[in-house]
This record gives C-alpha cells, structure tokens and sequence, in this order.
C-alpha cells in the first residue's frame, strides 16, 4: 500500500472532498477515527492500565471522546480530562462528547495545574487528544499547562494523529509539543513526521484507516514514503539472455592521492548492484594504488596537468563524478568539462557539488537528466543557506533546487528526499545509524549509477537505489552486524542480501 505523506492543507482538502463530494458525514469520520485508533491502542496497552484522555477543543478532542466512549464500554478504566471550558467544544466534537455522557462517561474539566498533575501521575497510559492538524501559534494557557505536565510526568504517552502542539509542516522552528512514546496517525503521516527536528516528538508511529477514499489522496497528496512495495513493483528483473552491455557501462570520475579509496567503493557497489560494465576515471598516480581492490573495473587515467582530458563520453550509458576528487583547480575544470561535454545521465557527488555550485545554472541547459546527491551540508553550501535553516524546510528547498535547475535532487539523511524536476517528491525510510560514517555516500553513488542505467525511469531508479542502499544497512544490523560497527564496504556486501531476500 503507499503510505501518502500530507500537510495539513492537504489533510483538511482531503476531508473535505470526503465530506462534500462523498458524502461521508464529519460525525462518521470522527467515529471511524475515534474506533480505529481505540483498536490500535488496545494493542499497546494492558486490560488493568489505568487510562487517562486529555481533549482539547477541536475535532482531534472529539476523537478523544470517541475513544474514551469505546475503551469505557470495552471496561476499560477511563478518564477524560477536558483542558478546555465547555463552550469551546463545538460540532462533530460536542456530538461526541454528548454521546460519550450519554453512555455514563464523566468528564473532569482541568482548571489547576495540581488537578491535571495528580490524574496524570496516577494514570498508566495518557492518550493525547488535545490538539491535532488544527494548532496554530504558541499554545495558549490550560493546553500548555497540560502539555508541560504530561511530558513532566505521564508513564506512557500515546497521541492521537500527532503529538499536541507539533506542527504539521515544515518550516516552524519553536513549538512546545507533546513527547509521545507512540502516535497513532490518522490515514497519513504528516509532513513533520520526517523532519530531523520534529519527527522524534512522535516516538514510534503507526497509521490506521478511517474510510477517506485513495481519490481523495491521488487527488490532493503530493508525496509518499518509498518503501519495498514500490521497490518490487518496479525493480527490474534481469533477462536470462542478457550482456554485459544491457546492463549499463557506466564511467565513475573522482579519487585522489588522499582520498583513494571513495572511487573504488563507488564502482564495488556498482557492480554489486548490477551494472554491466564500470571504468573507474582516477588520477593516473592513484591507479596503481587502488587497482587491485576492484579487478572487475577498468580504468582511464586522468592527468592532473590536463584539464580538459579526452575522455571517451559517448562509450559510456551514465556518468557519476565527484567522490573523493579534492577541491583543486584541476578538479574543478574537470567537472565543468563533464556537465558540459556529456549528453547521458550525470550523477554528481561530493566535491563534485563543491565546484559545480560556482555555475549551476548550466545545468539548466543539460540535454540528459542530472542528479545531485548533497548531504544537508553540501545542499546547504549549495543553497547559501545554514544546514540549520535547510533541516527545518527540507522539501521546499529541495523543490526549489529541483525546479530551479531542472536537476534530481536526493537530499541524504536520515529521511533521505528524492525530488524530480517536475516535482515529484518521495521519501525513502530505510537505512539506519550505521550508515553516518565516511563511505556510505561513495557507495549511494554507485548503486545509484548503476540503477540509472537498467531503469528506463531515472525517477524509480533513484528511489529504488536508495531503498536498496538503507535496506542493506538494515539486514546488515538485523542479522550479523551493529549500527555501531557497520562500514560502507560492509554494506556493499549487503547489496547482495537486499537482490536475494526482497527481489
Ligand atoms: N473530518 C475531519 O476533519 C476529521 C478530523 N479528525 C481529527 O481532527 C483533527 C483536526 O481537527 P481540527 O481542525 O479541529 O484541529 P484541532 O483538533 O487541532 O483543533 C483546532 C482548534 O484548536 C484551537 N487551537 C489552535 N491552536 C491553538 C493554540 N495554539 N492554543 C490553544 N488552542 C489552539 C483552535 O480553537 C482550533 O479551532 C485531526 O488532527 C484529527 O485528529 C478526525 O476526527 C477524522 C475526521
Ligand atoms: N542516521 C542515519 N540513518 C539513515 N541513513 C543515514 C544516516 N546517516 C547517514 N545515512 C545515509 O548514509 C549516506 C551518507 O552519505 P554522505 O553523507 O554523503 O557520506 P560520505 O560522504 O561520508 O560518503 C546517505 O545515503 C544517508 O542517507
Ligand atoms: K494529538
């Protein structure tokens, strides 16, 4: 199933096409909401916790009630504690909170702080209703009290859609949020459940369905998760009667006397990765040095004197340059030569992005698709901008850089972003801590060159290389490795695990 990601206009869109041109009335969502996540909660907790729901005044709180109301009627032990005066429940919400006093339920309305505090403490688990994709500013008075007190001394926090106070997009900076251990998301993660700064005040989420319809999602929803059901739909598979040429020949441009060993892990994980053929273009002082260590590739000297070689292009299907070239002016005219002279896909990495940020703007005029591969402190340079600003607004300003130089971006991290120039944007989830160390990007790159060159669809190839690229780390981890010891060549082997167990 794809897992959309939203913002909150997307959300509210998405509900209200549900409503007015479904037909699906508010009050049944609530419902299916409020039932859906009672179902989930169930599974996290014990029969003999002691459960305590705070609402807040919008329709996040009017699941709360619905909640409450299924988990009472199931004997739970439950309390609802109502952080807002009665006049501010309105609607979908107060229907709820009727039918939830209707059955028998009773409602504490939080007025002290000592009030919210001792319920607090003597509860298991708190589920957090107070707010959802609604909240807008500094939390005001009664919810921030409420806030400060669960995260001061609740024993298990679940929130429902999203931790209360947590901005659903990017771009805010200062919030006061709840901090979950678990938040059951309705339908779809939101945008700030992939952002380095926010996406931990979730804990561990999981989504649960309330009916909205997929048209409603394919119509509004701009970007989703990539994950293995994408990588198998469209992972191609090898033809019994293939060659060498059929799967690519791709030339991999960078190294350097300190820094000999990038380009070799590029083309290792290449070739592990399936590319055909692979020539390594290093300094021809390196060659000797790092020759035995890949034997499957061959290799085309490149004089540092020279800064126009005459490398062969047209031989090769896609190009990746940049990984451990140094930032010499050698260096730099090489790369100007590559993304003007070349007419097949181009991955540039690393250094490569150092000296291509002195005019981007040709590669505007590329023919051939271009990808830039920036962690966030080479996307940062890239953008003059801090690493601290690019982290708050990852996707827009990967959309900007996308649309702006009709390039692919993959914006690395944790949440690695994969952005078309059209604009298409999807978030690959695999890979784990073990991949923060020197190497993991050398070898991105080369999975990446050699998917570019087996999929007709530069866009899927991209995606499923950096699947294939977090998976490996994460078999690696589960099975005979820690994110503590795993190196990048590890991983390289690891490509194997991810071809044998998944395609
Ligand atoms: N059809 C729908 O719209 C559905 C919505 N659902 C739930 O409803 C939520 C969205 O509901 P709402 O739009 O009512 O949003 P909220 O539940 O977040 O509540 C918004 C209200 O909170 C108050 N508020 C906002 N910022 C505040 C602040 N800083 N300090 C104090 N009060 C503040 C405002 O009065 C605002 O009207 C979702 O997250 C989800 O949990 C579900 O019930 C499913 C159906
Ligand atoms: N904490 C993490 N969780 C998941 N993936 C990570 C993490 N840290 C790094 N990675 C991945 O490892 C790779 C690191 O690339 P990069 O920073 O260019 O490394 P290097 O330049 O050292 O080779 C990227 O693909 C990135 O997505
Ligand atoms: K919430």
């Amino acid at each position: 199933m794809k897992v959309y990601i939203v913002t909150a206009k997307e959300m509210y869109d998405i509900d209200n096409y549900t409503m007015k041109k479904i037909g699906m009335d508010g009050k049944l969502l609530m419902e299916n909401a409020g039932r859906a996540v009672s179902e989930k909660v169930e599974r996290l907790i014990e029969k003999s916790d002691r459960i305590c729901i705070f609402v807040g005044p919008g329709n996040n709180g009017g699941d709360g009630f619905v909640i409450a109301r299924t988990l009472m009627n199931k004997r739970y032990d439950v309390t609802i504690v109502q952080v807002v005066p009665d006049e501010k429940i309105t609607g979908d919400a107060l229907y709820h909170k009727n039918v939830f006093v209707n059955y028998g339920g009773s409602i504490l309305i939080a007025q002290q702080e000592s009030e919210v505090h001792d319920v607090t403490v003597n509860s298991d688990v708190v589920i957090d209703a107070i707010l959802g994709l609604g909240v807008k500013g500094d939390l005001r008075e009664g919810l921030i009290t409420a806030v400060e007190v669960i995260n001061e001394v609740a024993n298990r926090v679940i929130s429902v859609d999203i931790p209360s106070g947590l901005p659903a997009d990017e771009g805010m900076e200062e919030f006061t949020s709840v901090q979950a251990d678990f938040t059951i998301v309705i339908e779809a993660p939101k945008v700030s459940a992939f952002l380095q700064h926010t996406a931990l005040y979730y804990g561990v989420w999981d989504t649960v369905s309330i009916g909205l319809p997929l048209i409603a999602f394919q119509r509004y929803a701009k970007r989703n998760v990539w994950g293995y059901e994408q990588f198998k739909d469209c992972m191609p598979r090898r033809d019994p009667y293939s060659h060498k040429g059929d799967h690519g020949k791709g030339l991999t441009i960078g190294g350097s006397a300190t820094m000999p060993g990038s380009i070799v892990m590029t083309a290792k994980a290449a070739l592990r990765a399936g590319a055909g053929l692979i020539t390594i273009g290093t300094s021809e002082k390196v060659i000797n040095r790092i020759a035995s260590q890949c034997i499957e590739a061959t290799y085309f000297p490149i004089h540092e004197q020279n800064n126009h070689p005459s490398i062969p292009f047209e031989e090769f299907d896609a190009i990746t340059i940049g990984m451990g070239m140094g930032r010499s002016g050698n260096a730099a005219a090489l790369v100007a030569h590559v993304v003007e002279q070349t007419d097949c896909p181009l991955i540039i990495d690393a250094d490569g992005l150092f000296h291509v940020k002195t005019d981007l703007a040709k590669l505007k005029v590329r023919k051939s698709p271009t990808i830039v591969t920036p962690h966030p402190g080479e996307m940062a340079m890239l953008l003059d901008i801090s690493v601290k600003e690019l982290l708050i607004t990852p996707f827009y300003w990967s959309m900007k850089i996308a649309q702006t130089y009709n390039v692919y971006v993959v914006l690395k991290g944790k949440h690695t972003i994969i952005t078309t120039p059209e604009g298409i944007q999807v978030v690959n989830k695999s890979g784990n801590a073990g991949l923060a160390k020197g190497g993991s990007g050398d070898v991105l790159a080369g999975i990446l060159l050699a998917l570019v060159m087996q999929q007709r669809s530069v866009f899927q190839a991209l995606c499923n290389a950096c699947f294939i690229h977090g998976k490996a780390a994460d078999l690696l981890v589960e099975e005979t490795h820690s994110d503590q010891d795993l190196m990048a060549s590890d991983v390289i082997e690891g490509i194997s695990k991810v071809y044998r167990t998944l395609s």
